[in-house]
């Protein structure tokens, strides 16, 4: 279930569980902001080292949905959920949780790129050094494998040192996947994670999902139906605050069962 370490502290890829395992069960999840129901019985399963694309128009609670998973919202008073969401058999709703644990098993890629203001490098050590002890040796070569996997080490090999800020906004976000994966995490969220980049950037960011997948657990939003389609082994739509369903990308895509869901995909709301 976990990422596999080698002996030098690279992530090494380990084979594709079939048929796929439950990475997240979420069990009659209902969300508050403050009075406002954002988030009205929830229950579904998200699979492991599949790519679960969710989509639906503007206020329908991707989003908040995506942020439970690794506890934002324990950051505002006032905002409060009520269910479960099941974690290798660990409710990660129960108030006793390891917050710092819990965000470094389940990984969060923001929609726009968020370097931290230090080096490319620090970037991805500073992560590390909080969960592990690791030998320069081995930090480099976690940070040379990782930048590796989302393809940015040609570009930064020899910038290493110089401020992350300086990158193109492609390159910061492919390091704010560097740094997520780092710290070898079994589920990666990504919250529109290219809609602030040019069409090359995405492109690569997709390919990127595709490589990823057979290590994590995948869980995105999107706004973009091409990219859910692409991307997505399955797909949950979402509308007002509900899951009206979910199903492969294939399904969804060409032979939704829901009324609600066609008229999304064809355009005709949202
Ligand atoms: N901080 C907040 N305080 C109060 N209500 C909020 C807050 N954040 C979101 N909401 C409300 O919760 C509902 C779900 O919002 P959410 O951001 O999860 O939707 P979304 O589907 O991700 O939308 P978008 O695609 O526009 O990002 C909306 O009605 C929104 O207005």
């Amino acid at each position: 279930m976990s990422v596999i370490a080698n002996t030098s502290g690279t992530i090494a890829a380990a084979p594709a569980p079939f048929p796929a395992a439950v990475a997240l069960e979420v069990r009659n999840l209902d969300f508050y902001y403050g009075t406002h129901k954002a988030l009205n019985d929830i229950s579904l399963d998200y699979l492991s080292r599949r790519v679960t694309a969710m989509i639906g128009p503007s206020g329908c609670g991707k989003s908040t949905l995506l942020r439970i998973f690794n506890r934002m919202y324990d950051l505002y008073p006032g905002q409060r959920a009520e269910g479960s969401v099941l974690f290798d058999g660990v409710d990660i709703l129960d108030r006793a949780l390891d917050l710092n644990m819990l965000r470094s098993r389940i990984g969060m890629v923001f929609q726009k790129p968020t370097p931290f203001p230090m080096s490319v490098y620090d970037n991805i050590a500073f992560g590390v050094r909080l969960h592990e002890r690791l030998s320069r040796a081995e930090m480099d070569a976690r940070v040379e494998d990782v930048l590796t996997r989302v393809a940015l080490w040609k570009e930064v090999r020899d910038r290493l040192r110089a401020p992350a800020t300086g990158l193109s906004g492609g390159q910061q976000q492919r390091l704010c996947i560097a740094r997520t994966i780092a710290t070898k995490p079994e589920v990666v969220l990504l919250d529109e994670p290219t809609s602030a980049l040019d069409p090359i950037s995405t492109a690569r960011i997709e390919e990127l999902l595709d490589e990823l997948k057979r290590d994590f657990t995948i869980v995105i939003v999107t706004h973009n139906m091409q990219q859910a389609a692409r991307c997505a082994d399955r797909v949950a739509f979402f509308y007002l605050g509900n899951l009206i369903e979910v199903d492969t990308a294939d399904q969804i895509f060409t032979n939704p069962r829901e009324k609600q869901t066609q008229d999304y995909i064809t355009g005709r709301f949202g």
